[in-house]
């Protein structure tokens, strides 16, 4: 289980809520060495509604709120296929455990349009307010016509980001963590969520 290295700053912290070890392992990748002085990372099962992307990511921080008391980030991560308007979209976890990669590249067959694009919310509560502040990434892909790369995190095995730095065509599976980093729907949110969040450390301190 990948962890966020501890840090005995008196600085009060930020809790990623999380389960996901791939979105913990690319957070740590992101934020470098530095990580531990600013996030701990809690797993907390949350509940997650239906509805748009913000509204996902309102009703998650504020279900975390009730456990965690101080500033908090959760993250929400969907992908759809263009052909389907989008669709699994939010719902891709129930269709990736329930069919898995082959399944997804199966629910493309027969249609021309296997473009796809995956979608990061990131989004951040302060200690002392209601307000949500939400950031967002997004990367447009295509489905790959089989399973390619060591699957270690959900659909990144069929997911090829359309990206100059991927002329290769590679799947996120193939690709190293930190050029996915550079050009992914989570690289993309987390750019904007780090200015965010370095603004608000030196408010805050
Ligand atoms: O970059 C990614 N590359 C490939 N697959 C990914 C990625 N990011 C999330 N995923 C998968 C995990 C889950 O099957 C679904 C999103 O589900 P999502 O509800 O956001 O995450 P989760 O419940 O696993 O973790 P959390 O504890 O943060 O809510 O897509």
């Amino acid at each position: 289980m990948t962890s966020l290295p501890e840090d005995k700053s008196n600085n009060e912290k930020v809790t990623f809520v999380t389960g996901n070890v791939g979105k913990l392992r690319e957070f740590q990748e992101y934020f470098g060495h530095d990580i531990g002085k600013h996030f701990v990372n809690k797993d907390i099962d949350l509940e997650e509604i239906q509805g748009t992307p913000e509204e996902i990511i309102r009703a998650k921080l504020l279900k975390a709120r009730e456990v965690v008391k101080g500033p908090l980030v959760v993250e929400d991560t969907s992908m759809g296929f263009h052909a389907y308007h989008l669709l699994p979209g939010p719902y891709i976890k129930h269709f990736l455990k329930s069919c898995g990669c082959q399944g997804l590249i199966d629910m493309l067959e027969g249609k021309k349009d296997k473009s796809a694009q995956a979608l990061c919310v990131i989004g951040f509560l302060d200690s002392d307010t209601t307000k949500c502040e939400i950031f967002i990434g997004k990367c447009e892909g295509e489905i790959s016509p089989e399973v390619r790369g060591k699957n270690n995190f959900g659909w990144d095995p069929i997911f090829i980001p359309l990206h100059e730095r991927n002329k290769e065509k590679l799947t996120f599976a193939q690709l190293d963590i930190k050029i996915k980093n550079e050009i992914s729907h989570r690289g993309n949110a987390l750019k904007l969520f780090q200015s965010f969040i370095e603004q608000w450390s030196k408010k805050k301190y």
